[in-house]
């Protein structure tokens, strides 16, 4: 029998800790860990001692001890006593337990039974004495001052015992190596002090299982987190499956979206069909009024014809006549020739469009049918004082250029025909003062062509300013933007890239469709290629029919 007095009888002054007066054991809070002057003192009552500069004051002779970052854990344990320690053991070991086999059966079939007094059962762990006791036995046997202080629990709470060393037996592998590469990562004091896991880095095998228990602890929380989302996220997911193909009488959103689409076609188709019967009624209609006048021109040339050939009748008969006759026909003769002339003038002036069977057809943006040689656009030219504005509208204009051209107070207004376009430029002071007044020409405008002085960097954010207030404004909301950064022939003139950060254009004119485009007044380039993008705008084909204007 492992009786707790016999076990105990030995050890009793010899091997406890003065502070405390426990019996020191081979592990646990009442390992002997010595201090540098010599003396030796349990590992829980080391633990209660005040620090004092990093070093622990020995509560004999007040010698310090440094600890470092280890605290306690890192002082060196009492070998020579944890040798006599399990010494001891072993020898109680082996003269009360004759054979280790029966001390485990009956070890195993003394579970619940008192190790004092088999007839009671136990009910407490003394984790000290390692012995299964009784209330009753609890209490007589730890009534001594030394074994009072024992820590007893529950069985339940009962701590499970160590796992024995590999390469030790006799000893309890306490430890924890944490070198990667060991194999066995749990050892002995030995094996760590002295052995193969010397300056390995170590801790304690239950400061190791309590970190891993709380990493563990920490990953099942968030995994259960993790378990929760995913199945919130799946609930979520379903749910949008559900709104997007419908369940039952609820339509799903892919039906509605189907059906804007189709509503939307139809309503282009119907849209379309609209503009396609009106543009056939102005083609039918053009084309009626056309056929009527040639027929009026058919029937005036046939009476012109019948009235002609009376007079070429009658000129031909006089000419038979006797002179008498002749002179007494001469106001009837002259007047008939008056009448011919009149008839060949109204002949010529027949227009020579009307030989041309061709019925010219443009087709805007907005699918509006344009019939006749040109068509028209109304643009307004604006600017700061001096940008070009009107340099630019008499190049086009004549293809002149004046170096000296005074203010415009008011405005200027021409047609441009450009192709089959013809654009009704509206050029409008700039000066500050006239600025307020460029409102007032917005109304039905197609396109604005802002003209910026390339060579005048200051002002181009004076510039960004009025182009802000024009893109603003509702009566321009669907006019097109033509920005021209003109006077591109002056040396050390600004790039368009710089023109269009300082007036801020990208940002402004996002709304808009709007074009930037190099010029110069002076020299006539990149105008053109202006008004190329300004009939892109209106005309939905290209533009090919060549006319008046040269570049
Ligand atoms: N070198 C050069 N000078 C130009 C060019 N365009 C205009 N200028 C000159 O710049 C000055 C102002 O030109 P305008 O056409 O009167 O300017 P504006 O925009 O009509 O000015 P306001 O009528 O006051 O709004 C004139 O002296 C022009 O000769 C150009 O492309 N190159
Ligand atoms: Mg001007």
């Amino acid at each position: 029998m492992y009786s707790f007095k016999s076990k105990f009888s030995n050890k009793n002054n010899v091997l406890e800790c003065r502070v405390c007066e426990d019996v020191f054991t081979v592990q646990g809070e009442r390992v002997p860990r010595l201090l540098y002057c010599g003396h030796t003192v349990c590992h829980a009552c080391l633990l209660r001692l005040p620090l004092k500069d990093d070093s622990i004051l020995c509560p004999f002779d007040r010698q310090p001890t440094p600890v470092g970052s280890t605290g306690v854990w890192g002082l060196k344990k009492n070998f020579a006593l944890l040798e006599l320690l399990e010494k001891l053991e072993l020898t109680d070991k082996e003269t009360t337990i004759p054979d280790k086999k029966v001390l485990r059966n009956e070890s195993e079939a003394n579970v619940g039974r008192c190790d004092e007094d088999e007839s009671h059962t136990a009910v407490l762990y003394c984790v000290v004495c390692r012995s299964h006791l009784c209330e009753p036995c609890s209490v007589i046997t730890h009534a001594t001052r030394t074994l009072a202080p024992h820590k007893r629990v529950p069985l339940a709470d009962k701590p499970k015992d160590l796992p024995r060393c590999q390469a030790h037996p006799a000893h309890t592998a306490e430890f924890v190596c944490l070198k990667e590469e060991c194999r066995t990562p749990m050892v002995c004091y030995l094996c760590k002090e002295y052995g193969r896991h010397k300056d390995h880095p170590h801790s304690l095998l239950e400061a190791e299982a309590e970190k891993l228990r709380t990493m563990v602890s920490v990953a099942l929380e968030r995994t259960h987190q993790l378990i929760e989302q995913m199945n919130q996220t799946e609930r979520r997911l379903d749910e949008v499956v559900i709104g997007i193909e419908g369940n039952g009488d609820d339509v799903g959103t892919l039906e509605s979206a189907r059906s804007r689409v189709e509503h939307h076609f139809e309503e282009l188709r119907a849209k379309l069909e609209m503009q396609e019967a009106t543009a056939r009624s102005a083609v039918e209609t053009h084309a009626r009024e056309r056929l009527a006048t040639l027929r009026a021109s058919q029937q005036d040339i046939a009476t012109w014809l019948a009235q002609v050939m009376s007079v070429v009748v009658l000129c031909e008969t006089s000419l038979s006549h006797d002179d008498t006759r002749l002179v007494s026909c001469g106001p009837q003769l002259k007047k008939a020739l008056e009448s011919i002339e009149k008839q060949h003038d109204q002949f010529n002036q027949l227009s020579p469009e009307q030989f041309n069977p061709d019925i010219p057809i443009t087709f805007t943006k907005d699918n509006r049918v344009h019939i006749g040689p040109k068509i028209e656009m109304r643009v307004v030219a604006l600017g700061l004082d001096g940008a070009g504005k009107t340099s630019i509208l008499f190049k086009l204009k004549q293809n002149e250029f004046m170096s000296c051209r005074s203010p415009t107070i008011g405005f200027n207004v021409e047609p441009i025909e450009y192709k089959n376009l013809r654009f009704n430029i509206w050029d409008i002071g700039g000066q500050p003062k006239l600025r307020p007044l460029w409102k007032h020409y917005f109304l039905n405008t197609q396109a604005v062509v802002f003209v910026v002085d390339s060579s005048d960097k200051e002002r181009l954010p004076e510039a960004g300013l009025e182009l802000a207030k024009l893109v603003g404004e509702k009566d321009l909301k669907e006019a097109a933007l033509l920005i021209l950064a003109n006077k591109q022939d002056i040396d050390g003139c600004e790039g368009l890239e710089t023109i269009t950060e300082l007036l801020g254009a990208s940002k402004l004119c996002c709304g808009h469709s709007w074009h930037l485009q190099a010029c110069s007044a002076r020299t006539g380039i990149g105008l053109y290629q202006g008004l190329d993008w300004l009939s892109s705008q209106l005309v939905a084909s290209p533009v090919t029919n060549y006319t008046t204007v040269s570049s």
